[in-house]
């Protein structure tokens, strides 16, 4: 098969494309390279620069190859920048996605992948989350995500387009084989940010709330290894031959943030020096993936299930690659980095007091 991969540039994006050529498809990326990287992109895999505004260059790209499908991840996708600049995230996600979707269906892709979030559960109520759960986004990066799962449901209805939405826990881990891995600009994950702290590339990592209603009190999240999840891109691909599926793509088990402190200093053999520091606005208390859907429907099973084996890919990326994907990109937050005209941080709308401590944009 063929396929469009837009953010194939970028951390889950550049995943997806080892596994897709694992799997014998071919494919082209389409990126802006604004949080991505050109060298997490095969050197064999063409790579077409360009906004996902462009719909003139994205109807050429889709002329000139036919493509069986597209799996779409470019997206502004940072739950805490999303409540800063809440319209930007709104309107670029959204806008391009529908675009992109008008567009797959005027040329007859039939095949739409598309990566949606657990961040659309906002502060569930029962764990696991399961698809069936309310949706009730608890940040603008959630709500963005749910109106595309919306566009495309209209996609199928009216067009009968085939479409996957697979709502990611925390994608973390590097490819095992050393072939990609995880490089944000600025970083603000927790599993890199510790791991460089460990490393001493950092002098200290804040935990951003100390009383969450968890068993010590910081958030828990439910990590995934990035190579599982991109495999799980590959189990849709065949559901959606057929009908339309939505899976929730997790572990099905929890780490407070506490706990991926020890992993990483289990991992590292180093001390991770952290600290307290207050709530980052739009983080939920627990993410815990049910995920039991995508196994029973595709068969899917997460091959590195353990924490401190995710980490260990991670560590093992950083540790060949210390300054990450070579070139170093300049300081910029993704919410200004797209293809939209340049919009300053904090431009949607003046900020309302407290606001600004809660985002903290890792120190360099
Ligand atoms: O310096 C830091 C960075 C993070 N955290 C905490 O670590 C946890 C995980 O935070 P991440 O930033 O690593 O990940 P998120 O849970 O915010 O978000 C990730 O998972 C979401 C779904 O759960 C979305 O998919 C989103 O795009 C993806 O980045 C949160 O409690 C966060 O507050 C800290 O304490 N200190």
């Amino acid at each position: 098969m063929h396929y469009l991969v837009t953010g194939g540039a970028g951390f889950v994006g550049s995943h997806v494309v080892l596994a897709l050529r694992d799997a014998g498809h071919s494919v082209v990326v389409f990126d802006n390279l604004s949080t991505g990287h050109r060298a997490a992109v095969p050197p064999d895999v063409p790579l077409v620069v360009g906004n996902l505004s462009d719909q003139a260059l994205l109807n050429t790209v889709m002329e000139n190859a036919k493509f069986d499908g597209v799996l779409h991840f470019a997206a502004l996708s940072l739950v805490g920048d999303s409540m800063r600049v809440p319209f930007t995230y709104l309107r670029q996600n959204y806008l391009n996605s529908l675009q992109l979707i008008e567009l797959c269906i005027h040329h007859a892709i039939r095949r739409f992948v598309f990566s949606s979030t657990a961040a659309l559960f906002g502060t569930p109520e029962q764990q696991p989350i399961m698809e069936h759960a309310t949706v009730n986004p608890g940040s603008p990066y959630g709500e963005s995500k749910f109106l595309i799962e919306r566009v495309l449901h209209w996609a199928e209805t009216i067009y009968g387009m085939h479409s996957a939405c697979l709502r990611y826990f925390n994608a973390a881990g590097s490819d095992p084989m050393g072939r990609a891995g995880e490089d944000h600009r600025p970083e603000t994950h927790l599993i890199p940010l510790a791991i460089d702290t460990a490393l001493g590339r950092r002098p200290a990592l804040s935990i951003f709330g100390a009383d969450y209603a968890t068993a010590d009190g910081t958030c828990v999240r439910d990590y995934i290894h990035v190579t599982d999840l991109a495999h799980a891109h590959l189990m849709a691909l065949e559901q959606i031959e057929t009908r339309s599926v939505t899976y929730n793509v997790g572990n099905t088990t929890g780490f407070s943030n506490l706990d991926v402190i020890r992993a990483v200093e289990r991992v590292t053999g180093r001390n991770v020096n952290w600290s307290w520091a207050g709530r980052r606005q739009g983080d939920p208390a627990t993410l815990i993936a049910g995920s039991e859907r995508l196994r029973r429907e595709t068969g899917w099973i997460p091959r590195i299930a353990a924490l401190d084996d995710i980490v260990e890919t991670a560590f093992r990326w950083r540790l060949t690659h210390p300054e990450g994907y070579a070139a170093p990109l300049p300081a910029m937050s993704p919410a200004t980095g797209m293809d939209m005209p340049a919009i300053p941080l904090g431009a949607d709308f003046p900020l309302p007091g407290a606001a600004e401590e809660f985002y903290r944009p890792a120190s360099p």
